[in-house]
């Protein structure tokens, strides 16, 4: 039986083909959580995390065109609710799933907030892609008029940026620890945890997006787990990812993939931080193992059968 943390991407929360809908978030969720269920199953104590990036911007939206008739949350709030909202579909989905197959283990999301440093450069160079696509004229008008920095996102469109410092502690990590040692099933730091910043002892919410899966690297390593899985839309990590000359990865050491991160194989805001994530954690403690993969590798990937295994 091993501790597993596994951190779910885009695609694990939203068919793009679908919209944004509640509907359509629930139904992919139920899909996701099978996968997550026969991991459980198999024994393991799963922990698991979460992206934001496309609900937070969303929910942004809403706020800002309602502000007529009730006052816009801020950011760090957004965030919050992100969680919430998100946490809500995967701990119905998922405790719906582990009683239809006689599993008896409560899901529970805990809101996470993760300390930041204000001083964190991330600050003035906004990196996280966050809410709906654009086209490059949309993406000017609303530069103009909101002033938000827009970029475009790997061939996809445009997207407003937002500031992803790095995470330095989970605030609710006993909770986390307590909750887990009582046999729940636990989801935390959603979209990276809410980022604040500590002062004398009280912490404030600010405008940022920390990045999941360095987030989920830290929770993984404060718990002592064994294994961090993170789940994408690819099956491998490539070098050359794109090129005719593409090679996928299966099992490498963490000396090899600082040596293709060195050479640029992994895009900065995409695959770049899932493989300093994976290479962060098995650096940390001997025996530790990360998995980079996709959602329906993922059983076959802790086999050893499948997926970027860094070891
Ligand atoms: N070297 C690479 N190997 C594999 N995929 C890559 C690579 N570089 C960029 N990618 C892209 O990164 C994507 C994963 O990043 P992203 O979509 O941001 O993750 P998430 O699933 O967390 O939302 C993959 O689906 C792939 O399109
Ligand atoms: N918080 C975060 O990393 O979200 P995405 O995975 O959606 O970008």
């Amino acid at each position: 039986m091993k501790k597993i943390v596994i951190a779910l991407g885009g695609n694990a929360l939203q068919d793009g083909n679908k919209g944004a809908t509640a509907e359509a978030q629930l139904e992919i969720v139920r899909e996701t959580v099978k996968h997550l269920a026969d991991i459980i199953e198999d024994g393991n104590t799963v922990i698991i995390t979460h992206g934001n990036g496309p609900q937070v911007g969303r929910i942004v939206i809403q706020n800002e065109i309602a502000s007529d008739v009730t006052p816009a949350m801020p950011f760090d709030v957004c965030g919050a609710m992100s969680q919430g909202m998100i946490g809500y579909h995967i701990q119905q989905a998922l405790g719906d799933e582990l009683r239809k197959r006689g599993i008896q283990k409560p899901v529970a999301t805990v809101v996470t907030q993760v300390v930041v440093d204000k001083k964190d450069p991330a600050f003035n160079n906004p990196t996280k892609p966050i809410g709906p696509f654009y086209s490059k004229e949309e993406a000017a008008k609303i530069n103009e008029e909101k002033g938000y920095i827009m970029i475009e996102d790997s061939g996809r469109g445009y997207r407003r940026v937002i500031a992803s410092p790095e995470p330095k502690r989970i605030v609710e990590l006993e909770t986390i620890k307590t909750l887990l040692e009582k046999d729940n099933v636990v989801i935390a730091v959603g979209g990276g945890g809410i980022p604040v910043i500590e002062e004398e002892g009280i912490l404030n919410g600010v405008a940022a997006v920390i990045d999941k899966d360095l987030a989920s690297q830290r929770l993984a390593e404060d718990i002592d787990a064994d294994i961090l899985i993170i789940l994408t839309a690819v099956d491998n990590v490539a070098i050359n990812f794109g090129n005719p000359n593409q090679r996928n990865l299966n099992r490498v050491n963490t000396q090899d993939m600082r040596k293709y991160v060195d050479e640029g194989h992994f895009a900065p805001g995409s695959m770049l931080p899932k493989v300093l994530a994976g290479i962060r954690f098995v650096e940390s403690k001997p025996g530790r193992k990360a998995i980079i993969t996709s959602l329906q590798k993922a059983k076959d990937a802790l086999k050893g059968l499948s997926g970027t295994i860094i070891e």
